[in-house]
């Protein structure tokens, strides 16, 4: 038996170990397992090129609980070690890997970001075994096999051992702190995190299973009761895992539902079909694989937790894949894979990583590119799409200017009348009718159908078209496309009088001298509270509402930019009380009554009556006032 010293400066290295990992200790099980699985691989190709005489059969992993012995155990059956290879590659490499580690990081313990993300190897196991034994035979022939012994201390042990099939079995015997790895469901549920897509079958305990040689029978009695035999139960090994993922396969071997069928394997609670998916496929300069899903959005953008899951090379890393995908795409779902993803660093410096960037901006086009082929394909089926995907799109265009650019081909402005205008369709359909006597293209929109009826149908009227326009983000990508695009504005449709909303050059005479325009001024600033409304008067067509609410665009949009999320420079607007304008026709029948009604009471009963009426098309009459409003309506009836 050999003695020694494992090759380490730091005098007792595992307590280190142990603190500076404490929060995600679990993760020793992912690393003991990625060593399997690359002994096996190793192993595969050794065999496949000749180079091992071994054969490879069908190897798998097994995990296995000793609960009485306080052990668990990790078997392969991949390329083993001889003892000349634990001593150089235990002994010697992987210690200066974790002692490296721990010079590197040991002043910066609190990034636990750093930690979490790093493979610490088989080292790891120490963070949950008081003793760790690695019984191991080389597939190469003619070899014995070893068994190294570790309790914790830098001393270890190296001995024979009579093991005789090829591979290694790991023996944690676990500390007392972390018996909780004796327990099934945790490491089930481990295995299940960590593991479910890991390239070679992974084994925990057996099951039962139908037998599927067995066809129970059935037997008629005498009286023709039918009896059925019960189904015989084969006991089988209950593998944990996928080790052929979708997103493994080329685009070419599936089917749209082998994408469904991969999407409920990783959400198993979605219920709902993805709307479509992105296969992801590159290999230079990076090397890249995935699958992303386009959900079906709901309004709450923060309702969203199943997020986009980070492997490398079929192993679970972390499903914060911020700095890694763009963020307008974290909205997505699916799997990313790849090697070239640095995992050891911190978030600041993954943001600058030129790899990561790039990775970034090939998902950005990749979606970009997929979305214009939808688009082009299928123009009916996006349109139908649309408002499950619009606020990712509209995200995207407002957070990567790349984005921005493609999107004009397929970004969709949809009409009340349910069309879906591109920029250009839409700019090519309205410029005739919308453009106002400045030369500046009005594009009119609502936020809400209902609630903006009244001031829809009258643009209607005009021959305009009124976009519904309802995301939450809307606003700033309003902002966005005034700034982008030469000479167009947004106006939501009460924002002015109809009139003004698209000024063109003719004026309206109006029918009120300038005496009888004072008095009624004054009339109806002894009547409306001034805090709430500054009344504008106007001369329009006859026809026209006699008493309107408009409430500015800039304003209001601002309030709403600030609300969504606009920070900075919009606090202020923020502040501001509502102000609304109330825009008063005097060509109307109503103010000409007004005027003309000689008792003061009367007047103002009218004034008030109208200024309700106004109020209650805007939505904006409730509690008290819509009661006083209704009483005095039925009097009215009287
Ligand atoms: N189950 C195993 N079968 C065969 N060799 C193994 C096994 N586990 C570990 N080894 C050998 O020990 C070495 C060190 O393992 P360790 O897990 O510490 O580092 P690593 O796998 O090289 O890197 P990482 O830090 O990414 O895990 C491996 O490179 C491999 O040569």
């Amino acid at each position: 038996m050999a003695k020694g010293n494992i090759n380490v400066s730091v005098e007792n290295i595992f307590p280190l170990i142990k603190k500076f990992l404490y929060s995600d200790h679990e993760i020793f099980l992912r690393e003991l397992i990625s060593n399997g699985t690359d002994a096996t691989l190793k192993l595969k190709h050794l065999t496949s090129i000749g180079e091992s005489k071994s054969e490879y059969g069908n190897p798998i992993i097994e995990v296995k609980i000793d609960k009485e012995g306080k052990k668990l155990h990790i078997i392969d059956q991949g390329l083993g070690m001889t003892a000349d290879e634990v001593e150089k590659y235990i002994n010697q490499v992987a210690f200066s890997g974790a002692e490296e580690f721990l010079d590197q990081y040991k002043d910066s313990a609190k990034d636990s970001g750093i930690i979490g993300h790093f493979g610490l190897g088989f080292y790891s196991a120490f963070m949950v075994a008081e003793k760790v034994e690695i019984i191991t035979k080389s597939h190469k022939e003619g070899t014995t096999a070893a068994h190294w012994t570790c309790d914790g201390s830098p001393e270890f042990t190296l001995e024979p051992h009579d093991k005789t099939d090829r591979g290694t079995e790991i023996i944690l015997h676990i500390a007392e702190d972390s018996t909780e790895f004796l327990e099934e469901a945790r490491i089930s549920s481990l295995l299940y995190k960590y593991n479910k897509f890991m390239p070679i079958p992974i084994k925990f305990g057996t099951k039962e299973v139908n037998d599927p040689d067995h066809k129970p029978e059935t037997t008629t009695d005498a009286e023709g009761k039918e009896t059925t035999e019960p189904q015989k139960k084969i006991t089988v090994d209950n593998i944990i895992n996928n080790p052929n993922p979708a997103w493994t396969k080329q685009p070419t071997e599936l089917e749209s539902d082998d994408y469904n069928n991969f999407y409920r394997e990783l959400y198993p609670s979605q219920f709902e079909d993805p709307l479509f998916h992105i296969h992801l496929n590159v290999d230079y300069p990076f090397n890249l694989t995935g699958i992303l899903y386009f959900p079906k959005m709901t309004q709450d953008m923060a309702m969203q937790k199943d997020k986009i899951q980070l492997y490398q090379n079929q192993v679970y890393v972390t499903d914060n894949v911020e700095g890694i995908v763009p963020e307008f795409l974290t909205m997505l779902r699916g799997v990313i894979d790849s090697p070239d993803i640095p995992l050891n660093v911190s978030r600041s410096y993954l943001q600058a990583d030129g790899a990561v960037k790039k990775i970034s901006s090939y998902i950005t086009r990749k979606v970009a590119d997929k979305l214009k082929s939808l688009f082009n394909n299928n123009r009916e089926e996006f349109e139908a799409k649309w408002n499950d995907i619009k606020i990712v799109i509209e995200y995207g265009m407002l957070s990567e200017d790349k984005f921005f650019d493609k999107a004009d081909a397929f970004a969709l402005y949809p009409t009340v009348d349910g069309k879906y205008y591109t920029y250009d369709e839409l700019y090519n359909a309205i410029k005739a009718k919308q453009t106002d006597k400045d030369n500046k293209l009005v594009i009119l929109y609502t936020s809400n159908q209902e609630e903006q009826h009244s001031y829809i149908e009258a643009a209607k009227d005009k021959g305009y078209q009124v976009l519904l326009l309802d995301s939450p983000i809307v606003s700033h990508l309003m902002q966005k496309l005034e700034s982008t695009k030469e000479n167009i504005t947004f106006s939501r449709v009460d924002a002015d009088s109809i009139d003004k909303l698209i000024a063109k050059d003719e004026t309206v005479i109006s029918k009120l001298d300038e005496d009888q325009t004072k008095a009624l001024d004054a009339l109806l600033k002894d009547v409306i509270p001034s805090e709430k409304f500054m009344v504008q008067l106007e001369p329009m067509d006859s026809n026209a509402t006699p008493f309107m609410i408009t409430q500015p665009e800039f304003m209001r949009r601002m309030k709403e930019m600030q609300a969504s999320g606009g920070g900075g420079g919009m606090q202020m607007f923020g502040n501001m009380p509502e102000m609304y304008n109330l825009v008063v026709n005097t060509n109307s029948d109503l103010v000409n009554e007004i005027l003309n009604t000689e008792a003061k009471d009367k007047q103002a009963h009218l004034i008030t009556q109208s200024l309700d009426l106004a109020r209650l098309s805007q939505g904006l009459l409730k509690g008290k006032e819509l009661s006083d409003f209704i009483k005095r309506s039925y009097e009215l009836l009287k």
